[in-house]
């Protein structure tokens, strides 16, 4: 088993032929020194991604998702102490100012925030918008510029662009808004898109075709997406590859079908049982139990032991590395990999004696950690049989 290096590491399922990679992370590591002392926000992050892939980044909140896309879009507040090293293509991008970072900003990595009513000027047209990103980056007329607004709204879904384009970011729902920011990310045609909680503030069907939208944009200009969420039900409907995030660093590693099927780290088991996600209807869902780290203060060894089922000594003491488990091209960080890998049902490790019943298999579409856990079904049926057979009187 090999430590993941970057020259090594899992060959994408993009669609580049060459190898050729689009962005290559090696030891990123994010410091926030505070009043209270150092966050320790993002450790030791490694990872490629090619053109065409898309590669999804999930965790529980404050895992340092966002921080870590922050610091390739150069965003991040100056007090951060960033380490490693962030690689468009050939260029390095650790250490660039933030004006030095805006040629690469929008023309070559784009990101599509969460929230498009703080990301859009309310008091600016939508098409004034899309046509001021534009210019920023191509020496164009204005009219030029707005004929390539209504092009890119167009691209994304809004029907009657042209109309649309002279309307205010009010006028628009919001699943419409959330279309218009991945217009505004494509506008200047980048190789890389960092979409952060893309779908986050929608309802399900609109989640669904913003999700498609993402998909067509990267078959159309082979762009590599870098989709950061904590639905699970997101990466498994559209990523190549997941990345699962613990504690501020990568704790899995692979493809989707790897990850989602043959767990190599306890904490991807918890995070599969514990949110609720269509693929689980019917099946007993498992929280885990205790709270995430402290950023401030990382417990020894590997972050996940206070809450692992399966810590031993050695996993209280040293950090494990991101290694290659028993299946090539799947990465996990964790000492324990190989034993994870001879137990039949990972599930039952984190089993919990609080029973409750999911009443709306629909609400199980949103994901909730307060939702109850669900029964077995086979125990539901019998139940509901019995009832049938005996009716309360
Ligand atoms: N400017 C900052 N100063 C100090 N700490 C910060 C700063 N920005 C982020 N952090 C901390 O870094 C950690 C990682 O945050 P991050 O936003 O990356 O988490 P996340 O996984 O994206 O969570 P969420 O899903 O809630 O956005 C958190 O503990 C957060 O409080």
């Amino acid at each position: 088993m090999s430590e993941l290096d970057v020259m090594d590491a899992p060959e994408s399922a993009g669609r580049s032929a060459s190898g050729e990679k689009l962005l290559t992370v090696k030891d990123l590591s994010v410091d926030f020194p505070t009043d209270d002392g150092v966050v320790h926000a993002v450790r030791n992050v490694t990872f490629t991604l090619a053109p065409g892939e898309v590669l999804g980044v999930v965790g529980e909140s404050g895992s340092g998702k966002s921080v870590s896309s922050m610091a390739i879009m150069g965003l991040l507040p100056k007090t951060a102490n960033v380490t490693g090293s962030i690689k468009f293509k050939d260029r390095e991008l650790v250490g660039l100012n933030y004006k030095q970072m805006m040629p690469v900003r929008g023309n070559n990595i784009s990101m599509i925030f969460q929230d498009p009513m703080t990301s859009l000027n309310p008091v600016y047209t939508v098409g004034w918008q899309l046509a001021e990103a534009y210019k920023a980056h191509h020496d164009v007329s204005k009219k030029a510029a707005w004929a390539k607004a209504v092009d890119s709204l167009e691209l994304v879904g809004i029907p009657q662009p042209d109309r649309r384009a002279a309307q205010y970011p009010h006028e628009f729902s919001g699943g419409m808004r959330q279309r218009v920011m991945i217009a505004m990310a494509i506008i200047n045609d980048p190789d890389v898109i960092v979409a952060d909680e893309p779908t986050t503030a929608l309802d399900v069907t609109v989640q669904a075709q913003i999700l498609d939208t993402l998909l067509r944009i990267r078959d159309e200009t082979n762009a590599g997406i870098i989709v950061i969420t904590h639905d699970l039900g997101v990466v498994a409907g559209m990523v190549d590859r997941v990345q699962v995030m613990y504690g501020g660093t990568v704790v899995e590693q692979g493809t989707v079908d790897e990850v989602f099927e043959t767990q190599r780290m306890p904490y991807t088991v918890g995070l599969l049982g514990s949110i609720p996600n269509p693929s689980l209807l019917g099946k007993r869902l498992t929280p885990i139990k205790g709270a995430p780290p402290s950023l401030m203060n990382l417990p020894e060894g590997c972050a996940f032991s206070p809450r692992c089922p399966l810590a031993i000594d050695e996993c209280r003491e040293t950090e494990p590395e991101l290694l290659e488990t028993d299946r090539h091209g799947h990465f996990s960080r964790c000492h324990r990999s190989a034993h994870l890998a001879t137990i039949v049902d990972p599930q039952k490790l984190f089993a919990t004696d609080e029973i409750g019943v999911v009443e709306n298999p629909a609400s199980l579409l949103v994901a909730d950690p307060d939702m109850p856990i669900v029964e077995d079904v086979d125990v539901v049926e019998a139940r509901m049989q019995e009832e049938e057979e005996n009716p309360p009187s």
